[in-house]
């Protein structure tokens, strides 16, 4: 069984995937592997380079993220040229770790952007991880030191929530404590397990 996870940045997907994966999921994080395809060596680096020029790279010769995340958030056609090198190469990268997955496993890929790229129909379920915007903002500002117009920046370059919330199979509301969350990701395992496996 495929099933797709989506929220808005900061929502919780990486807390949620980490509990389905403790439940026995497979999970493929398209934003670790969007980091794997562009590390050092690799073609996705020399293409950004192409592209970007070799300012958004660091002294070790790494991507500079942090950089790179300045000029992307600020203008969508560059956030688009970036796209175009990075998806492709996770969404092979993808494809390759679910023909690895063992027969039967319920495997959840984690895909910040499903909605935006139309994925939704692509899958047997999706779950959406759902707060507010001010949580979103909250949680970047508090937990990840952001600037609050950095913050809202990423927030604007995603889907609106309701955008999200239209093609979800299931809600998971993170707005509250872990407890709370976690009571509500093993609810939808067991019904993800029994559509699995009727
Ligand atoms: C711009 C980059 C270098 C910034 O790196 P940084 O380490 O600061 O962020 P990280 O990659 O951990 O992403 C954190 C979150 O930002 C949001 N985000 C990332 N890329 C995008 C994007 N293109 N559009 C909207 N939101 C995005 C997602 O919610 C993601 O979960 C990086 O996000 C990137 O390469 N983005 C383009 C690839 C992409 O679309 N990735 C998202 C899913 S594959
Ligand atoms: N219910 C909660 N209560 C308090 N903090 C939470 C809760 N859920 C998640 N967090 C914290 O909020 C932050 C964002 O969560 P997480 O990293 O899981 O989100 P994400 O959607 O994967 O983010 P990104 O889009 O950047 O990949 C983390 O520091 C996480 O520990």
């Amino acid at each position: 069984m495929r099933v797709g996870l989506t929220g808005g940045v900061a929502s919780g997907k990486s807390t949620v995937s980490a509990m389905l994966a403790e439940l026995g999921a497979v999970v493929i994080d398209a934003d670790a592997l969007a980091r794997e395809v562009v590390a050092p060596g690799s073609d996705g680096l020399a293409a950004v380079v192409d592209v970007f020029g070799l300012e958004v790279l660091g002294p070790d010769g790494g991507l500079d993220r942090p950089k790179l995340g300045a000029i992307v958030f600020a203008d969508p056609d560059k956030r688009k040229a970036l796209e175009a090198i990075v998806h492709p190469r996770v969404r092979a990268r993808a494809a390759e770790m679910e023909a690895a997955a063992p027969p039967g496993a319920i495997v959840v890929h984690d895909i910040p952007l499903l909605t935006e790229t139309g994925q939704a129909p692509t899958f047997d379920a999706v779950v959406v991880v759902d707060v507010p915007v001010e949580v979103q903002v909250d949680r970047m500002v508090r937990i990840r030191g952001m600037r609050p117009e950095d913050a809202r920046a990423r927030v604007a370059a995603q889907a609106r929530r309701e955008d999200r919330l239209a093609v979800a199979t299931y809600v998971i509301d993170n707005t509250a404590s872990l407890e709370d969350l976690r009571a509500q990701v093993e609810q939808v395992y067991a019904e993800l397990s029994e559509r699995s496996s009727p």
